[in-house]
């Protein structure tokens, strides 16, 4: 199967209003999704992971600008038009969306809306297994989107995007709103996924999600990758000291919340370190972000 391939992308969100103003939702990402692999993004509220997995699933908001590549195979996924992305979405690139239950259709009942997909994408695998794949019961085929909870909801869009099988698969907080032993089975799926082959990228802000199953870690603030590396490294002895923040607020460690409050996205200040802007420290001396490996600080607004 095929990775996916981010190369310094960054996208600019526009905001309704005159003077017109941009949030800098990415700037200058790059990561390799491999094959085989879980690949986590973790990041507070706010940072911009969301908005990552819309760019590789051809979602953007509208009005959106987009610099760098994102390729899969020959493809550059930021370049297609959305006609070009349709017949790709499911099989080539899945998302889980973070608000799963809006993107049930609310007139039909869930296997219906769910035997039609599994149909178009010429999936034999009944409504039921598909749904007993991820511990839902036979009977929530019949169920209307209104008559499940947001965790079945966020189960049945689970079941169905990995019964696809794509060859990208992006899970934004697909974990959210299930108790531990289902948080645990999900996770276990996504993974067992990527042993058989996708690329599964994990966006959750659950530390503990992620050093269960990701083997690559990415932590992202302020629209910026600032550390990627191995799961076990980068979430036991993280060097960037934002990454360290992070797991500093973990309960095992104290929960020590993180100091200060997030960075606007909206025009930041060209030139200056969302992070230590924020902790009120000096930028440490070292290399400015141009690999994916990175460990020291990005001076904002670099695009
Ligand atoms: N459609 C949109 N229009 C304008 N701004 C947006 C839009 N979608 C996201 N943003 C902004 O982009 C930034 C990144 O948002 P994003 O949803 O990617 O964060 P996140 O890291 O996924 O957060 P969370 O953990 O809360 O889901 C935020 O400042 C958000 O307000
Ligand atoms: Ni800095």
């Amino acid at each position: 199967m095929t990775g996916l391939l981010l190369d310094d992308v960054s996208i600019r969100i526009p905001l309704p209003g005159t003077p017109r103003r941009w949030v800098h939702a990415a700037d200058g990402v790059n990561l390799r999704v491999a094959p085989g692999e879980v690949t986590a993004i973790v990041g507070e509220s706010g940072c911009g992971k969301s908005v990552l997995a819309q760019a590789i699933a051809g979602l953007l908001p509208a009005g959106t600008r987009t610099s760098g590549s994102i390729r899969l195979g020959s493809l550059d996924l930021l370049a297609l038009s959305d006609a070009t992305f349709q017949p790709l979405r499911g099989k080539r690139v899945g998302l889980i969306p973070q608000s799963a239950a809006t993107h049930l259709t609310p007139v039909r009942t869930v296997g219906s809306t769910m035997a039609e997909t599994l149909r178009l994408h010429g999936v034999r695998t009944g409504v039921d297994e598909v749904l007993a794949d991820v511990g839902l019961p036979p009977g929530t085929a019949h169920r209307y989107p209104h008559e499940l909870s947001g965790g079945m909801a966020q189960r049945v869009l689970v079941a169905l995007t990995l019964a696809l099988h794509p060859d990208v698969l992006v899970a934004d907080e697909p974990t959210s709103a299930l108790d531990p032993e289902t948080t645990d089975l999900v996770l276990a799926r996504l993974a067992e996924e990527a042993r058989n082959g996708s690329a599964v990228v994990l966006i959750t802000h659950d530390l503990v999600a992620a050093r269960t199953v990701a083997d690559t870690v990415g932590v992202m603030y302020a629209g910026r990758l600032l550390e990627v590396g191995p799961a076990a490294t980068v979430l036991h002895e993280p060097r960037h000291d934002y990454a360290a923040t992070l797991l500093a607020a973990l309960p095992e460690n104290g929960l020590r919340p993180a100091p200060g409050t997030p960075s606007s996205l909206v025009d930041p200040e060209p030139g200056v370190c969302a992070w230590h802007t924020r902790v009120g420290l000096a930028c440490a001396p070292g290399p400015v972000a141009t690999a994916a490996d990175l460990v020291a600080c990005v001076p904002a607004g670099r695009s």
